[in-house]
């Protein structure tokens, strides 16, 4: 229903494009080209493709994703490339060189995100950690809420029994599936994955006891799908006809963010009576805290450089969602679209996993925590290289002028990093368009763990400088807790025979790169899970 939506609206928007640039072409208006590289006054300018009147370059991106589009002008046009989105002057990196400029010679300049209409209205004007203004004491007090307190390793560990309950909860309800056919269970791993990493951020952020959960999910996918930018209102904040056209998108936001704060304000109430029974305690255990109880504590306290109104509360738990759960989801979900497409890794994985857990159960944390699994790291680092669940980063606004690989860029210009295309890019990865964990496993013929803590620039997929994710360790920690159950439970394959290289690999449009279609895999149960072990046969190896 909301990839028809999300079409329908592409093809609108897709004819109103057309129907501008026809416009622009009878009139043929004169445009200044910047192709050449240079603007007005000297100013040395990146190259970049010719932009029409109105509507810039817009047209450049049609008909392709956009990271595809870019990747495709970068190799026109060079590393450093500038185009004109609708009103929007932006620049777009693709090689480590220039990414590091961006995001270590320039971090303090090019570290404020450009606040479009949409995302302020989503965002509670900016109060949330992703949108916050970087320089602020708000921002600042709040990723260091996320360093010590939210996202934190004690944190994130202190999380593990929601991981395991819910990783195992998955296996028992593909092993029942399994169990009641007489051939292997046709599993569609796409829904269960997402429902899986939606439980276990929600659990983490909210608690158990979330009435509203489906709600709060449905408006949040809504909320992210209308922050993927690209709205006429947001391309053309200066028109007052796109803000006519674009009316509709700015009446979604406005209508998912008061649902968004009804539900949250609803959980909070929730969380504020069951603290008030408990003499104000929260759950007595720190550890035992969700995050809003952690946010609900720090209100209570205070003492901090901001103040945590409610409203900065709903905006924090809005990002840890939004961002938490899609992000590790469309991560696991391409694990295992390459692992079935490449069976040969696929059964290294399940080697290394099933001799590491020989005789459980079920996993728990403990067993596979450190570097007891070096392959599936590798596997998910490999993933993460050639499919960055946010494939252009988070766009970033220049405050100031810069230079970028010797080209000025101008005060205002909104800069992407093309991670995606930077990990595909044969200059810095041979044999780029194939999935070769090997070149991540220290103890194979690679090189071994490459940075991705934003210090190596050719692989960025958390970012870098001071915006960089905060949290990747949690992301990581449910990424790797969901693909080793189902890989130690399981055997995977393609069903009816389909030839593994065959498989469909498009991404779909939105703010992150998720697959097209779902993955739809058949599960032979290879270990019984726990609870069913005298229930029916399992093949044991
Ligand atoms: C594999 C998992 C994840 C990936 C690949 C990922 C990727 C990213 C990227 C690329 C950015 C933009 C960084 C930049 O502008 O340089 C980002 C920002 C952010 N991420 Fe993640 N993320 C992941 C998981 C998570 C999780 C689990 C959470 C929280 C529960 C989270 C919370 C955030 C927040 C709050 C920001 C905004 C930071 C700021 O603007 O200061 N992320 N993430």
């Amino acid at each position: 229903m909301m990839a028809e939506t999300t079409l329908a609206v592409s093809v609108w928007y897709t004819l109103l494009l057309c129907l501008l640039a026809g416009v622009a072409v009878l009139l043929t208006l004169k445009t200044k080209s910047i192709a050449s590289g240079h603007g007005a006054g000297g100013v040395n300018l990146p190259p970049g493709p010719r932009p029409l009147p109105v509507m810039g370059n817009l047209h450049s991106l049609l008909g392709a994703l956009p990271h595809h589009a870019m990747r495709a002008l970068a190799r026109r046009y060079g590393d450093v490339v500038l185009l004109r989105l609708g009103h929007v002057p932006t620049v777009v990196v693709s090689s480590p060189e220039a990414a590091r400029e961006v995001l270590r010679t320039h971090d303090a300049v090019v570290s404020n995100r450009p606040l479009y209409v949409t995302a302020d209205i989503l965002s509670y004007g900016g109060q949330n950690i992703a949108f916050a203004p970087s320089g602020s004491p708000h921002w600042k007090e709040l990723r260091r809420l996320c360093a010590t307190e939210l996202l934190s390793p004690r944190r994130v560990l202190s999380f593990r029994p929601i991981r395991e309950e819910e990783a195992a909860s998955l296996v028992r309800s593909i092993a029942t599936a399994a169990a009641s056919s007489s051939s292997p269970a046709v599993v569609n791993v796409s829904e269960r994955v997402k429902v899986l990493m939606n439980d276990v951020l929600m659990r983490c952020a909210v608690g158990d006891r979330c009435p509203m959960r489906d709600e709060y999910i449905a408006a949040l996918d809504e909320a992210l799908r209308l922050l993927a930018g690209f709205n006429l209102v947001d391309l053309f904040p200066r028109s007052r006809l796109a803000g006519a056209l674009g009316a509709g998108a700015l009446r979604a936001a406005r209508e998912v963010h008061d649902r968004v704060h009804r539900i949250v304000q609803a959980i909070i109430h929730d969380h504020a009576s069951k603290a008030a029974n408990n003499d104000g305690e929260g759950s007595g255990d720190d550890d035992d805290d969700d995050i809003l109880d952690v946010l609900l504590r720090l209100q209570r306290d205070g003492g901090l450089e901001t103040v945590l109104t409610t409203e900065v509360v709903c905006a924090v738990l809005f990002d840890v969602f939004a961002a938490g759960s899609e992000t590790t989801a469309t991560t696991t979900i391409w694990a295992m679209s390459e692992l079935a497409k490449n069976p040969s890794v696929m059964q290294r994985a399940q080697s290394e996993v099933r001799r590491v857990l020989q005789g459980k159960t079920r996993v728990a944390e403990a067993d596979i925590q450190g570097r007891r699994l070096p392959y599936l790291q590798a596997v998910i680092r490999e993933t993460l290289r050639l499919h960055p669940p946010l494939p252009l980063i988070l766009p970033r606004s220049c405050a100031e002028p810069i230079t970028i690989m010797g080209h000025d860029v101008p005060a205002g210009t909104t800069v992407f990093v093309n991670a995606w295309a930077i990990g595909r890019d044969e200059r810095w990865w041979p044999d780029a368009g194939e999935f070769k964990p090997e070149r991540f496993d220290g103890d194979g013929d690679g090189e071994g763990m490459v940075d991705f803590s934003g210090g190596d620039f050719r692989f960025l997929p958390g970012g870098g400088g001071r915006r960089m994710c905060p949290g990747l360790t949690f992301g990581m920690a449910n990424i790797e807790m969901a693909l080793v159950s189902l890989l130690y439970h399981f055997d995977w394959e393609l069903p009816g025979g389909a030839d593994p290289g065959e498989l469909d690999m498009d991404e779909a449009y939105g703010i992150t790169a998720r697959r097209k279609t779902d993955l739809v895999l058949k599960a032979t149960p290879f270990v019984c899970p726990h609870e069913l072990v005298n229930s029916f046969p399992c093949t044991f190896s």
